[in-house]
């Protein structure tokens, strides 16, 4: 039985629970092997009774039927599922690089070709679940994993939608919230385009683009598109305009997703694999 295999039954005793890896939105998220296969996976748990509590039932199916169906290289895999009488377990793709964010704050800032290389990852992984229909509007370095080679993984699909008509719930911190997110009006695709230029921003710069002392500061810097680039560290002309062409408040004027890995700076700075050598 491998762990692909979806038909098998899992229960608590096909697994030896290691580490915790960290919490994610619902529940702790433990390092975790296959006893039969030795395969490694992370275990998502998750308290039946906190997803009364807060009535996530509805979330928490759509985010298992959404990661289960997506098959993306850049895309963590949920490969299935059981549950016992106080828990929900997820079994997840274990993914051994941990968390891009700490490589964020440990570097500081990333360099043109890192950064080039994440963000046309992302963009391959959100054009692939925007054919599936699949909104994710939470991409924030905190949701983004590396595997052992250094490839980018999008995690924690608990915000996103399945939806082909307008979302109008709020979601997420506010740093990466694209104007029509900010002003709850009805929104679509293009605020994963945002979310792009804001991600690109952090990579190269190290701290978001609306960054501010008061959650109102950061509403108010969003929506006058108050966007500046400090003159350190020394950023390329061409990162510079694929950002600006990313954060408009007009989303239907946003680069769309093909049209920003035909971009010079992604072109002339990814690297094909997803895999920046260092
Ligand atoms: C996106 C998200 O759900 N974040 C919260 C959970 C924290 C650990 N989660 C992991 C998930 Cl869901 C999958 N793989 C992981 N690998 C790691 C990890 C590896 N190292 C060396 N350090 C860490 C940490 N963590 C995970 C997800």
């Amino acid at each position: 039985q491998s762990i692909e295999t979806s038909k098998k039954k899992w229960s608590i005793s096909d697994f030896d629970i290691g580490k915790p890896l960290g919490k994610g939105k619902f529940g702790r998220v433990y390092l975790a092997r296959e006893t039969k296969s030795k395969y490694i996976v992370a275990l998502k748990v998750i308290f039946k009774e906190q997803i009364e509590k807060y009535r996530l039932h509805h979330q928490l199916r759509r985010e298992m039927e959404i990661q289960t169906s997506l098959r993306h290289p850049n895309v963590l895999r949920l490969y299935g599922w059981f549950h016992d009488a106080e828990r929900i377990f997820l079994i997840l793709e274990y993914a051994h690089g941990g968390e891009l964010y700490r490589q964020l704050r440990k570097l500081g800032h990333l360099s043109e070709r890192q950064a080039a290389t994440y963000i046309a990852s992302l963009t391959q992984a959100l054009a692939y679940c925007h054919e599936k229909d699949v909104i994710h509007r939470d991409i924030k370095p905190e949701n983004l994993l590396l595997d052992h080679e250094g490839r980018l993984k999008i995690a924690d699909f608990g915000w996103s939608v399945q939806s082909r008509s307008k979302r109008h719930t709020m979601c997420g911190t506010l740093d990466y919230l694209a104007p029509e997110m900010v002003e709850n009006k009805a929104h679509d695709y293009a605020v994963d385009n945002w979310t792009l230029g804001v991600l690109c921003y952090e990579f190269l710069y190290g701290a978001p683009p609306f960054e501010a002392e008061s959650q109102t500061d950061t509403f108010r810097r969003i929506m006058k598109i108050d966007l500046s680039f400090p003159s350190t560290p020394d950023v390329s002309a061409e990162a510079k305009n694929l950002i600006t062409r990313l954060l408009v408040k007009d989303s239907s004027k946003r680069l769309s997703l093909h049209k920003i890995l035909e971009h010079p700076w992604i072109v002339k700075n990814a690297d094909p694999m997803g895999i920046c050598p260092k």
